[in-house]
């Protein structure tokens, strides 16, 4: 299995899982962590001018949740049947609608408008955003879908801290268990360990 490189920003966010998944996968890769300074004589190189981005056999691939379908399908992390992968697939497009609306508040640069914003998607839509989620991970065992371990597992699970930051919700473990275990089952995987203990520890 040749080398591959994987570059994104030094966070985990988005790249965080194709990053877990390669390591449960035995996939080597350069783990290139690109700095906001290095970032703009990069981008233009990107096939869409973002991170995360996968250098493999001299082709650029990017989009973290592509990326992470692939490594899915490549490691067996998928559903048994097309029903269970369509449950994944919309089940992480959940995961990202949630980050969607968390990212729409964070980065609103007026202060009045960024506070307004938070207290009313905290109030409403946050909670019920992830109580749904919570539940669905409740009926599949600790899992994201398909009551069983699948690449959507590693997305969450890497994007758990980032989101815990954007959602300014610390409490998110005791609020939401559900959630936490599938972070937890994922964190677990003794697949990870040489990964986890030498990767860089970041906030997000
Ligand atoms: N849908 C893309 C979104 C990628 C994305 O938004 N990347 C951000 C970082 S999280 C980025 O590259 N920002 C720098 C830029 O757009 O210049 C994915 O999931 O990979």
């Amino acid at each position: 299995m040749p080398k591959v490189e994987f570059s994104y920003f030094p966070v985990k966010a988005l790249g965080e899982g194709p990053r877990l998944l390669m390591s449960y996968g035995g996939q080597e890769f350069d783990d290139i962590r690109v700095t906001m300074e290095d970032w703009p004589a990069l981008k233009p190189s990107t096939p869409f001018g973002q991170l995360p981005v996968l250098n493999m056999n001299g082709k650029k691939y990017a989009q973290s949740v592509a990326l992470s379908r692939y490594f899915g399908r490549k490691y067996g992390l998928v559903g048994a049947t097309p029903e269970q992968d369509l449950e994944i697939d919309m089940t992480v497009d959940f995961v990202n609608d949630i980050r969607a609306k968390a990212a729409l508040v964070h980065y609103e640069k007026d202060e009045a408008i960024q506070k307004a914003k938070h207290e009313d998607f905290s109030k409403n839509l946050y909670p019920d955003m992830l109580s749904k989620l919570n539940n669905i991970a409740g009926q599949n065992s600790g899992h994201l879908a398909a009551g069983k371990l699948t690449w959507g597992d590693f997305i969450f699970a890497g994007m758990y801290d980032y989101l815990k930051v954007m959602l300014r919700m610390p409490d998110l473990d005791t609020k939401y268990p559900n959630l936490k275990k599938i972070a937890d089952n994922v964190y677990a995987l003794p697949q990870l360990k040489n990964y986890l203990a030498n990767a860089p520890k970041t906030e997000i």
